[in-house]
């Protein structure tokens, strides 16, 4: 029995190896785009970055340019790096560049509804029309800026009473608002229930989305582990994953579900979409299973609060970092609103170093440096180069967005390089052009982003001033990872006056 399986294992590894060599070997013969060279059957397996990607990335632009191949485990790879590659490919050939790669750890977790990861077609098509029609309607994006308001008064009133802590305001001011909007929820404060749920689904969604993850595939290792070498541990964790999953995908949705059935439910996306009395019946009907299951996206199948989370967290280092940049903020705050009261949305307009003080911490350091990778749905030949089918299509943000071109001295913070004789110009160069992804797959979430990101903007710096202990680090440091954060810096931050302290104390009273 024992020399069965040992027999039918070698066979499964001679043919792999044959396979991939005869894949190796077909390839090789073709034009491929450049990169380093692979060695056989791993391909450049050790060439993959385990830190900070970007900047072997970077390294291999300046080797090889604008379009960088490799093969992983006889997985080929395409990287782009720069706007010419990214917009011809991701957006003008968007229909053979639109697809997603498996995400294997995804699928274990139970996202497979998910049409963030889902294969291009008509069911992503559906799911995502649905979720545009509020994320992308300006009339459903000005009724979401109550809950864009009401998350970040909570975040000045925390960061009064613990300044220490601002990573963590920041994390549950992005995971409020998004209660908020899909389900007219309120969950103010860590003790909620389903914010714990939420950040657990997020880590695990943050793994799944790691290189390593998704070219190596562990997991199929994982599935093999017998139950007596700890395969029931491994079996009882995913357990856990999909009864996280499910629990943020079915529990506030049925919450919403009988409100808007007694009349009670407060504006959200989910109770917009559900008012039609023909949508509501005992949770089997198309309709109703489509706006469940766009409405739990928002919640922790992008990690999208955590990317919002992230950006917040590159502003308040950038902020540390640059006084004379929050002091030029500032001074514009008190010269157009005054200083007895915090900036709001009808200012924004009037407020354009803000903005760009926004967009200039997106671009420093994007929450997603390299996205999340395409898929190419068939052959394809990009300036005489040959790009396979199936091969995964990375558009390389972080190199974008350091572009010596499109951003002259790219490694300093400089939010002036969007203003034009006193107003707001990023005509040629929003980095919102490319924090967000490309093509038929860009971000849909990302005016609803901005939004969000802007009010926090705008009403820390009108509350507080932060600034660096003496002697501590001015280099700012990121985590490696698919979603990549600075690495946790000190820092102090105080009341920028007695009148600012008195708003935001008042703040807390209403
Ligand atoms: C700073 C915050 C955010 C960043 C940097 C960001 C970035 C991205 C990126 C790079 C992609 C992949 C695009 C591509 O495949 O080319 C993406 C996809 C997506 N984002 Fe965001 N995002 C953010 C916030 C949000 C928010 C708040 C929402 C929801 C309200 C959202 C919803 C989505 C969805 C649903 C997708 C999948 C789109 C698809 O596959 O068709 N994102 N985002």
């Amino acid at each position: 029995m024992l020399s069965l399986a040992i027999l039918a294992a070698c066979t499964v590894c001679i043919g792999t190896y044959f396979l991939l060599l005869r894949r190796y070997a077909r390839q090789t013969r073709r034009h491929l785009p450049p990169g380093p060279r692979p060695l056989p059957i791993v391909g450049n397996l050790f060439d993959m970055p385990r830190t900070k990607v970007w900047e072997t990335f970077a390294k291999w632009q300046q080797l090889y340019g604008d379009v960088v191949y490799v093969n992983v485990l006889g997985r080929p790879i395409v990287f782009l790096n720069s706007v010419k590659a990214t917009t011809e490919l991701l957006e003008k050939r968007g229909l053979l560049y639109s697809d997603r790669p498996q995400f294997p750890l995804m699928n274990l977790a139970g996202h497979q509804w998910n049409f963030g990861f889902m294969s291009y077609g008509k069911e992503w098509q559906t799911l995502r029309r649905t979720f545009s029609s509020q994320y992308n309607s300006a009339v459903a994006l000005r009724s979401f800026h109550d809950a864009h308001r009401a998350s970040a008064a909570t975040f000045v009133v925390n960061v009064l009473k613990e300044p220490k802590d601002v990573s963590n305001h920041l994390r549950l001011r992005s995971a409020q608002v998004m209660f908020h909007v899909n389900y007219g929820l309120s969950v103010s404060s860590w003790d909620h229930h389903f914010i714990h749920t939420a950040e657990a689904v997020m880590e695990v969604v943050s793994l799944a989305l790691s290189p390593s993850m998704w070219i190596v595939n562990p997991i199929s290792f994982l599935n093999a582990i017998p139950r007596w070498l700890g395969g029931t541990a491994v079996a009882s964790m995913v357990e856990k994953w999909q009864a996280d999953v499910n629990e943020l995908r079915y529990a506030p949705f049925d919450l919403v579900k009988e409100s808007v059935a007694d009349g009670s439910a407060k504006p959200s996306f989910t109770a917009n979409l559900l008012r039609d009395p023909e949508t509501v019946g005992d949770g089997t009907s198309a309709q109703e299973i489509l706006i469940r299951d766009t409405a739990a996206i928002a919640l922790g199948g992008e990690s999208q609060s955590k990317l919002t989370f992230v950006a917040g967290e590159v502003f308040i280092l950038m902020m540390a970092l640059h006084e004379d940049v929050q002091r030029k903020a500032q001074d514009e705050i008190d010269s157009v609103i005054g200083t007895d009261r915090l900036p709001d949305f009808n200012d924004r307009e009037r407020l354009p170093y803000i903005t760009a003080v926004m967009k200039e911490s997106l671009r420093f350091h994007s929450p997603a440096p390299t996205g999340i990778p395409h898929e190419l749905s068939q052959d394809d030949i990009y300036e005489g180069m040959y790009i396979p089918a199936g091969c995964m299509v990375m558009g390389n943000i972080w190199q974008l967005l350091h572009d010596p071109v499109m951003y002259p001295d790219p490694f300093t913070f400089n939010p002036s390089r969007f203003i034009t004789e006193g107003s707001l110009d990023c005509t040629t160069n929003d980095p919102s052009r490319y924090v967000f992804g490309f093509g038929r797959r860009v971000c849909p979430g990302r005016l609803f982003t901005e939004d969000s990101l802007w009010l926090m903007t705008a009403q820390f710096l009108a509350a507080f001033t932060i600034s660096l202990p003496e002697g501590a680090s001015r280099e700012p440091k990121f985590a490696a990872g698919a979603i990549s954060r600075p690495l946790p810096f000190e820092h102090i931050i105080k009341p920028r006056s007695a009148a600012a302290q008195k708003m935001i104390e008042h703040l807390q009273e209403t």
